[in-house]
């Protein structure tokens, strides 16, 4: 067994233990139909990380994030409350005149902030509250901090303090905290013990953390030592205890015929399914030793792919292309994580308040929480609340967005500084809009566009609860945005994508992305990119700043996507994130290699950060010289010529599009009784005559 499998990181725990599950799988469908829980403790036991209370895994069955109604709830305990209206899937009603791509990436598109736009209909239950006294202060918005990290600030422990007097009754349970990173945790104040070491009241709740932050820094290596393991040996000994084979007894990989019988007579039952799983990862593990003669690994691979595509509920093409992201074991924690709601956090908006103070009054009104971790000093994480977090008073008068931990991380990464100008390319419903107008402390400019105009509404409410001042909305295609104007300090390209890092809010994703999707997605990111980059000012004095992020996880819409950026655009370079923790990009994956440079990218998952799938790359931009000026600017180039420029890489082919064309419309023609003209010989056949 590995050194560190014994010793395991627990699993990102949701906000509230016992109150997971997003599963709609079919699987989950059995369960619950037949009141049975889904027995998922062998599963857990392989994978050795995944420890989360399974048993009490409810579920809910239509997926969307929203967690089913807990046995705790039942009881009447409290549980977070959302009242802010879930959006739909996003960029719908987009202009059609470039059929090509928008029409066909209709739905196509996930929004990470979608769970948390603008709050609709709750205000009349806060009439004549303090809600009024805080419309006052939009004139005269207090300032609050602007610089994201801030070692030195002892607020995360005044918080802690005030929040710990507050629950001392409460008995809650503490759940696990978003990970920090192990450059954190060595930086870490609060080791903080009395000095004979003893627990004390006082020093009990910053011991935890240290406990937890030292745990996760211990996971992160593990996850790092069993990837290194894997690479270098080529197997996987991913560390399960020796007895667990006596656990297997004569389990055997199913033959080709016996899994067609299977499929016949509907399909294998969920414990079947989970000892398979389960006897696979083992297997793959450690191939030379526990394989069967003469069956491949290749055939061990099928059978968990479609075992974990039955079990968790997500269609065959999907499990595969997310399994190849990971090592075996750790693929399992992935798709178990992706089972599990991330924590409920918050972003403080510092046009408004202070986080301590914000804390405060939260904390008053029965709200448990917490800051997320050293790396932010603007975010909290509520683990409980008495009432609806997204219709307090201090939500309607602006004092805080609802808003995924992830998404704190692009805007962070690009770094805004007062009096600059700055483009959010994409940018409904405004979660990170209002994150830079606060860090630009409502000086300078900030553009915002979205492609869909539905969506600017909720941008437009969002900007205007926060007190951003600074901002001027706008409803570009982003691929036009060079044509309409350029010069900026530092551009945001927060891409449309697949979404694929916030399967456990939207578990729509399992089953409604297919290979064409993906295609569709990476060329409209591409295309973006290029007109992301040339809207930055190369010459500007104090940035020439683009940052690219997706809430996906696929090389597609990711690294390949930054790579051909980096082809086609010879005067950017990528920078480091400035990002503290979070996995380099590959620079090699099945076959591809990328520009070395883009390990300096950084990505993020739910079973290792306990936060939504997610990736932030950072370019800077310089002036071209003359040599690579032979990439003509996009802002003066006509579209079709750009779309030109995607061709090769794409896999569209323009001449056999024409022949398919030509070939449809003279079948048209027939089925009309029409006679169609003589087909018309390609050129080089002409020529050849
Ligand atoms: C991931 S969401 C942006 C989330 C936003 N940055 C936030 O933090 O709230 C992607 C957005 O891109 C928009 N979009 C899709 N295609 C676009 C295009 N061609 N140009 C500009 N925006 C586009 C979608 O309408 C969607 O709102």
């Amino acid at each position: 067994m590995g050194r560190r499998a014994k010793n395991k990181q627990g699993p990102p725990q949701p906000i509230k233990q016992g109150s997971l599950s997003t599963k709609n799988g079919k699987r989950k469908a059995e369960d619950e139909d037949s009141g049975t829980l889904r027995p998922s403790k062998k599963l857990k036991d392989v994978s050795n990380k995944v420890k989360g209370d399974s048993t009490s895994k409810s579920g809910t069955p239509n997926g969307k994030g929203r967690p089913k109604k807990t046995k705790e709830e039942k009881k009447g305990k409290k549980q977070v409350h959302f009242d802010s209206e879930e959006s739909g899937s996003g960029w719908e009603d987009v202009e059609d005149d470039k059929v090509d791509l928008k029409v066909q990436a209709k739905s196509l598109f996930h929004d990470s902030d979608d769970e948390f736009p603008v709050l609709q209909g709750d205000l009349e239950e806060f009439e004549g509250e303090e809600n009024g006294d805080y419309e006052e202060d939009d004139d005269e918005p207090l300032r609050g901090p602007t610089q994201e990290f801030d070692f030195d600030s002892d607020e995360d422990e005044d918080i802690q303090l005030i929040s710990s007097k507050v629950k001392k009754s409460k008995q809650f349970e503490r759940p696990t905290k978003i990970i920090p990173t192990a450059s954190v945790t060595s930086d870490s104040e609060d080791s903080d013990e009395d000095e004979d070491g003893k627990v004390t009241m006082s020093n009990m709740e910053a011991r935890s953390r240290a406990l937890d932050e030292a745990a996760a820094a211990e996971a992160e290596l593990d996850a790092e030592e069993s990837r290194q393991a894997a690479l270098e040996a080529g197997d996987e000994d991913i560390g399960i205890d020796d007895d667990e084979e006596e656990v297997d007894g004569e389990f055997r990989l199913p033959t080709a015929t016996e899994r067609e019988e299977e499929k016949t007579q509907g399909g294998p039952d969920v414990q079947t399914v989970q000892q398979r799983m389960r006897f696979c990862v083992r297997v793959l593990g450690n191939f030379k030793n526990r394989s069967e003669k003469g069956r491949p690994r290749t055939e061990y691979i099928e059978q968990l792919i479609s075992d974990i595509a039955n079990y968790y509920g997500y269609n065959e093409f999907l499990a595969e292309k997310l399994f190849q992201l990971f090592p075996v074991a750790e693929a399992i924690e992935f798709f178990e994580a992706n089972e599990v709601p991330r924590p409920v956090t918050i972003r403080t908006n510092t046009l408004r308040t202070r986080r301590r103070d914000l804390a405060q009054a939260l904390i008053n009104r029965g709200v448990n929480l917490e800051p997320i971790g050293k790396w932010t000093n603007v975010g909290l994480q509520v683990f409980e609340s008495s009432v609806p977090i997204g219709a307090t008073p201090e939500y309607l008068a602006g004092h805080y967005m609802l808003q995924a931990a992830s998404s704190f991380l692009p805007v962070i990464a690009l770094s805004p500084q007062p009096n600059e100008r700055v483009l959010d390319m994409a940018s409904a419903p405004g979660g990170k809009t209002t994150h830079i107008a606060a860090l630009l402390q409502n000086t300078g400019v900030v553009f915002v566009n979205d492609a869909n105009k539905a969506r600017t509404k909720s941008l437009t409410a969002n900007i205007h609860r926060l007190g951003c001042k600074n901002v001027v909305v706008c409803s570009y295609d982003g691929r036009e945005f060079p044509k309409v104007m350029g010069g900026f300090d530092r551009v945001l390209l927060d891409a449309p994508c697949s979404g694929t890092g916030v399967i456990s809010k939207d578990s729509s994703v399992k089953v409604n992305k297919s290979e064409r999707d993906f295609t569709l997605l990476s060329h409209l990111q591409k295309q973006l990119i290029l007109c992301a980059i040339d809207s930055v000012s190369p010459e500007s004095k104090t940035g020439g700043y683009l940052v690219y992020s997706t809430c996906s996880v696929t090389v597609d819409e990711n690294e390949a996507v930054v790579d051909y950026a980096l082809r086609k655009r010879p005067n950017v370079k990528l920078v480091d994130t400035g990002l503290s923790f979070g996995r380099e990009g590959f620079t090699k994956y099945r076959g591809k290699v990328f520009n070395p440079t883009v390990s300096l990218t950084r990505r993020f998952y739910p079973h290792v950060h306990n936060m939504d799938g997610f990736f932030v790359a950072k370019f800077k931009v310089e002036r071209r010289s003359k040599s690579n000026s032979a990439t003509e600017n996009v802002k003066d180039t006509p579209m079709s010529t750009i779309e030109n420029e995607y061709k090769e890489d794409l896999g569209f082919d323009p001449d056999e599009d024409r022949d398919y064309i030509e070939k449809a419309k003279r079948r048209q023609m027939k089925a009309k009784g029409l006679r169609p003209p003589p087909h018309k010989m390609p050129p080089q056949s002409q020529e050849s005559n």
